[in-house]
């Protein structure tokens, strides 16, 4: 939409982030509003802190930014497209009586569970963990340890973050369109059904198959060429995406599996985390085992000596995952990503959970065991590349994700 002017607003750290980077088309210019995050204030470890500081900031701090943009551009908004969970952005468009665009960035089928809140509260409270949420439609898979606590935390507990994606069933049937970042070819036909009776349109947009996806930053840590040595299917890749890490003991856990399969590994580990691994690992794997603070994980999946990823299973890296056929193994921390573990386990078949969700030595021996050689593991390697191949199909040009993308364009255009 090269006539369309964009206001991206953003906080000054993620725009900072962002908008050096190329590629920008230059109608898309970038505005700051407050993080919320008050002076001097430390954010601890919580991963979901600084969500909640700046969902706070409510409305205000967007109609900010909807001023800042107008009156640079000397043009009205018309419309907005937003994170889902930024709530707030619908009584802005409200207010400017401009039509609402939710984007759901998570994994997709996480939706589902904002629109049956209670029944999964009253479900979770009288059932054991590993019963299953058989009224959930497309989701029966999907088990009582698997909601998040977001979800059942009432009260005191639920925090500005939680309050925002339990309101979710009753704030996104206003808007006009809600878009999935995800396939729809791979979702749950049920749960894609459910969605749209209860969406006036829901669109699944974006990933294309992974020789398309845009590239990751540079190859400065020399990983593909590593990969290039290797043999193929051999290496494990490890890594837990931008906001969470595991704890101490899990980290020196992975290691230890590492170092005990002797399989090839690549590992993404931020600086900071190094120097929590065993005495004298890396120097003990250096022949085997790359560590690098940085990968570029979208080659890294694509390349044909990845035969495995152990992932907190994040959208993104799930996204990356299954467009290149890459099998994993789970372990994911909260929301969103115990969600899609359970699917790419128990729905796509393509890959294992980690057993209580905890890394232990034997038992992530045993998973690379199983997805890198063992014949157990050979109908999780399959389904992978079978999935490949319905997400490369998906992206063909006469393909569901680029008539979604059409009509979204549509959607904006005419508004
Ligand atoms: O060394 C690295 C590490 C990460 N990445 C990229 O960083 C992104 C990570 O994204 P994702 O897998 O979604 O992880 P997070 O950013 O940690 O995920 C947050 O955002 C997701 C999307 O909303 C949610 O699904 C998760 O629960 C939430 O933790 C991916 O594109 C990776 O390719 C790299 O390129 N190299």
């Amino acid at each position: 939409l090269p006539n369309c002017s964009f206001s991206f607003i953003g906080t000054d750290k993620s725009n900072a982030i962002l908008f050096p980077k190329p590629h920008i088309p230059n109608n898309i210019k970038a505005y700051s509003i407050s993080d919320g995050i008050p002076e001097g204030h430390v954010l601890g470890k919580n991963p979901t802190e600084k969500l909640n500081l700046f969902l706070q900031t409510g409305p205000e701090n967007l109609h900010k930014g909807i001023e800042l943009a107008e009156a640079e551009t000397k043009k009205r908004v018309t419309c907005i497209v937003a994170d889902a969970f930024v709530t707030s952005s619908l009584f802005v468009a409200q207010t400017l009586n401009v039509p609402w665009i939710a984007l759901w960035l998570p994994n997709s089928c996480s939706l589902s569970l904002y629109f049956y809140t209670e029944l999964i509260r009253q479900h979770c409270a009288n059932h054991a963990g590993n019963t299953t949420l058989d009224f959930l439609p497309g989701l029966s898979k999907l088990r009582v340890e698997d909601m998040p606590q977001d979800l059942l935390d009432v009260g005191e507990k639920e925090t500005v973050f939680a309050r925002e994606l339990n309101s979710l069933g009753k704030v996104l049937p206003q808007a006009k369109v809600v878009v999935m970042n995800f396939f729809e070819e791979l979702e749950p036909p049920l749960f894609v059904q459910d969605m749209r009776s209860k969406l006036q349109s829901l669109l699944y947009v974006v990933p294309l198959p992974s020789t398309l996806l845009p590239p990751s930053d540079t190859d400065s840590s020399g990983c593909l060429s590593w990969l290039d040595t290797k043999n193929s299917k051999s290496v494990a890749y490890v890594c837990f995406g931008t906001v969470v890490a595991p704890p101490p003991h899990e980290l020196v856990a992975v290691a230890e599996a590492l170092e005990e399969s002797g399989f090839p590994f690549l590992w993404s580990l931020k600086e900071g985390l190094i120097g929590l691994l065993p005495n004298g690992f890396v120097e003990r794997t250096k022949k085997h085992g790359k560590i690098v603070s940085w990968a570029p994980q979208t080659q890294v999946l694509a390349h044909d000596s990845v035969g495995v990823f152990v992932t907190h299973c994040g959208a993104n890296s799930v996204i990356e995952s299954v467009s290149s056929g890459v099998p994993m193994i789970c372990k994911p921390f909260f929301g969103d990503q115990v969600v899609a573990a359970r699917v790419i386990e128990d729905v796509w078949e393509i890959g294992v959970i980690m057993e209580g969700k905890v890394f232990t030595k034997n038992g992530l021996v045993k998973s690379l065991d199983l997805i890198l050689v063992n014949q157990e593991g050979k109908k999780i390697r399959d389904n992978a590349l079978k999935v490949k191949k319905t997400v490369e199909d998906a992206g063909r040009p006469e393909g569901q994700a680029a008539q979604d993308f059409d009509t979204l364009v549509e959607v904006i255009s005419r508004s």
